[in-house]
């Protein structure tokens, strides 16, 4: 499967081959040479036939049209297997106007391609140490590094402290668009009176539940937890597709939200989630009121999240990312910003069409903000990561670029490594900035995280905000920052350090879905395949290949997240060459793949001229005048732009208007 580890042995297969000729040779003498040649036809016929089948056969993606160079193809020969097995039969309406919420029925060849509930493509085939499920091995046989002792040896402690040119809100941003694209969950073990059954605290349950394989033991001399005498840490194992009556070989998982860019997080990713999330009136959503009279998303009282979490209130809102909407500050005030931006846009079409119902009022703002966060990822946010030109060569740029034959599906590398590497621009803390741009207060990420009650408070969805804009972010780096290292999810009132290592926990997921090793990935990007570790040098420093080369036993080993983090940038972007690669693939899937592309013509989804022209006017800095009390945004939204020094620089939100007057009595027959 692997051209350049195959090349590598040519010598001795050549002389293998030189020695078989002459026992061929011999053979020919022997009087059953018929039946041993019709045998090795025979063979050679189902070689082709296999090769045929998986390897030469490209992924049914990427058509001549779209193509180019740097374009990857999945190897991986599992994607198909969910559709043969068990992807329901799907009943399509080719004219309807509005994508599905579950998004079903995008491609009409294959409904079930980007839907909820349905699995995450491979880009290459599952690694498992038995074929199937069990946490891959060392290709030697011995067990991989601990996950905790690869991120002390490499990364603990490695900070660079310089900051970005790029703001903070780069980050909540980014992780809407990664909880839009993905959603993994999972699999929690329960005792027989119903509790969460712990790894950590019951050694025993580590056999008898699979789903506690994963459990991480610290090392004894680890820096901060053996202070505290933590030396565990009960993590869990992903749902799979047979949790969903799926039995896929080898293990497959399932995304639990929509793998398209189409606002999931906002709206939900099943029907009932979604019409539960609506107020069935003027076609806006749910929402509760501050005691200063702000819209949040809906709170909701004694919602009981996750055992293991601590809460020091009640208070949660309800948003269409049930799992993540609430899991930190950040998170939590995009999805009050995008609840708030779905009901302003309601309300001006309302005005403009009083007679809407409450069904194409709720479905035309849906379509608005979708549109308006597809723009924001690929004008402004995803130049960020891979690089203005790298973006523009890639075809990533063009328009209209819908191919049926491209699968929208997010892959496993893309969402259980590449996106991943931005878990190091969170910062320790966010700042809450007032309208003087002073800060009022700080507060550590880490000790607010599923505890989002501060932001209904005063005015702090304005200050976080406020916050965001001027906020330097922290460089992408191959460190996380000390606290989301090793107190994520710390419990309130306990000793900060019960908490998690997000990066421990990033390197176990990938091992988790059986992601390849490092080296494998990067070769499918087109780079060397690398045959000893010295040959990484590349792309990674000398001094941390020695620190891998005591840590893995062969560079085939090396995990994909790790890697990665190591990967030297690529010019003008923020990621190496690999996580690129992957980033790029998954963006041209989330853009080629979906019909429902906001900038796609000729479909019944189609917008106008004139509406698609009003759709290319509104930029984030809208969605932020609109929804909030912050009165200056920049032009370049997640750039930093220092007040003091450019005053007159940022555009005003009170001069920020934009009409909808193109949807005006679109009274056409809208189909649903
Ligand atoms: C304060 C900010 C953030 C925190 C606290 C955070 C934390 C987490 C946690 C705890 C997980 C689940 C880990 C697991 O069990 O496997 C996760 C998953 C993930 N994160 Fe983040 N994250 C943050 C920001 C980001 C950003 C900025 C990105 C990328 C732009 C990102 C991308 C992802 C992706 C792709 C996943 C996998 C999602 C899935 O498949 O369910 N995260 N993050
Ligand atoms: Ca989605």
């Amino acid at each position: 499967m692997y051209s350049s580890s195959q090349r590598y042995e040519t010598q001795p297969l050549l002389n293998q081959r030189r020695s078989k000729l002459k026992w061929n040779q011999k053979l020919l003498k022997w009087p059953f040479n018929g039946i041993l040649y019709g045998l090795l036809l025979l063979g050679a016929i189902y070689l082709l036939y296999v090769f045929i089948k998986y390897e030469i056969q490209p992924e049914t993606s990427y058509t001549t049209k779209t193509r180019n160079s740097l374009h990857i193809l999945s190897i991986a020969t599992t994607n198909d297997d969910y559709l043969k097995q068990c992807a329901p039969q799907v009943k399509c309406n080719p004219t309807a106007k509005y994508r599905r919420i579950n998004g079903s029925c995008n491609n009409l060849e294959i409904p079930t391609w980007g839907a909820k509930d349905t699995p995450f493509l491979r880009l290459l085939n599952a690694n498992f140490s038995d074929g199937f499920y069990k946490l891959r091995i060392q290709t030697n046989g011995s067990a991989l590094p601990s996950p905790r002792v690869v991120n002390i040896k490499l990364f603990l402690n490695q900070e660079i402290y310089r900051v970005d040119e790029n703001n903070v809100l780069l980050l909540p941003f980014g992780q809407l668009i990664a909880h839009d694209v993905s959603g993994l969950f999972l699999d929690i073990p329960k005792s027989d009176n119903g509790g969460v059954v712990d790894g950590c605290v019951d050694e025993n349950a580590r056999k008898t539940f699979t789903q506690c394989q994963m459990v991480v033991e610290n090392p004894p001399d680890d820096p901060v937890y053996s202070k505290h005498n933590i030396f565990c840490m009960g993590l869990f194992r992903s749902l799979t597709s047979r949790n969903y009556s799926c039995p896929l070989y080898p293990t497959t998982f399932i995304n639990n939200n929509t793998h398209f860019i189409d606002a999931s997080e906002v709206y939900g990713s099943d029907e009932n989630y979604a019409l539960h999330l609506r107020m069935m009136e003027g076609g806006r959503l749910n929402f509760s009121t501050s005691d200063n009279g702000q819209m949040f998303c809906p709170f909701l009282a004694n919602k009981n999240l996750d055992l293991t979490v601590h809460k020091k209130t009640d208070t949660e809102y309800d948003t269409g990312d049930p799992d993540n909407g609430n899991q930190n500050l950040g998170i939590t005030a995009m999805q009050t910003l995008y609840l708030r931006y779905h009901n302003y846009i309601a309300f001006k079409l309302s005005t403009i069409n009083p007679y809407w119902s409450d069904e194409i009022l709720y479905q035309e703002s849906r379509r608005i903000v979708i549109a308006t966060i597809q723009r924001i990822v690929y004008k402004d946010f995803l130049p960020i990561i891979i690089g203005e030109d790298f973006q523009e060569i890639y075809g990533l740029n063009e328009v209209n670029i819908y191919d049926p034959t491209i699968n929208p599906s997010t892959s496993q590398e893309f969402s259980t490594a590449a996106l991943r590497i931005l878990h190091s621009i969170i910062p320790v803390q966010f700042n809450f900035i007032n309208k003087d741009y002073k800060t009022e207060y700080s507060i550590n990420i880490t000790d607010w995280m599923r505890e989002s009650n501060l932001l209904p408070l005063q005015n702090n969805f304005d200050k976080l905000l406020k916050g965001f804009l001027e906020t330097p972010g922290r460089l992408v780096q191959p460190s996380y920052n000390f606290y989301i290292s090793n107190f994520m999810l710390a419990k309130f009132n306990e000793p900060p350090y019960t908490g998690r290592d997000l990066l421990t926990i990033d390197i176990v997921r990938g091992r988790d879905v059986g992601l390849q090793p490092y080296n494998y990935v990067r070769h499918l990007c087109g780079l060397p395949f690398a045959n000893d570790f010295e040959d990484l040098v590349d792309l990674i420093h000398i001094k941390d290949i020695m620190k891998l080369k005591e840590l893995y036993n062969s560079v085939n080993d090396v995990d994909l997240m790790v890697g990665l983090l190591l990967e030297k940038h690529s010019d003008g972007a923020i990621v190496g060459p690999t996580a690129r690669c992957i980033i790029a693939d998954g963006f041209y899937r989330y853009k080629a793949g979906d019909r429902f592309f906001y900038d796609v013509q000729g479909q019944p989804s189609s917008f106008t001229d004139g509406q698609l022209n009003m759709i290319q006017k509104i930029t984030f800095g809208h969605v932020i005048c609109a929804t909030s009390n912050v009165d200056h945004v920049q032009n370049d939204i997640f750039k930093i732009v220092n007040h003091n020094l450019f005053p007159t620089s940022k555009l005003k939100c009170d001069e920020y208007d934009l009409d909808f007057k193109e949807w005006e009595e679109l009274n056409d027959q809208i189909e649903l």
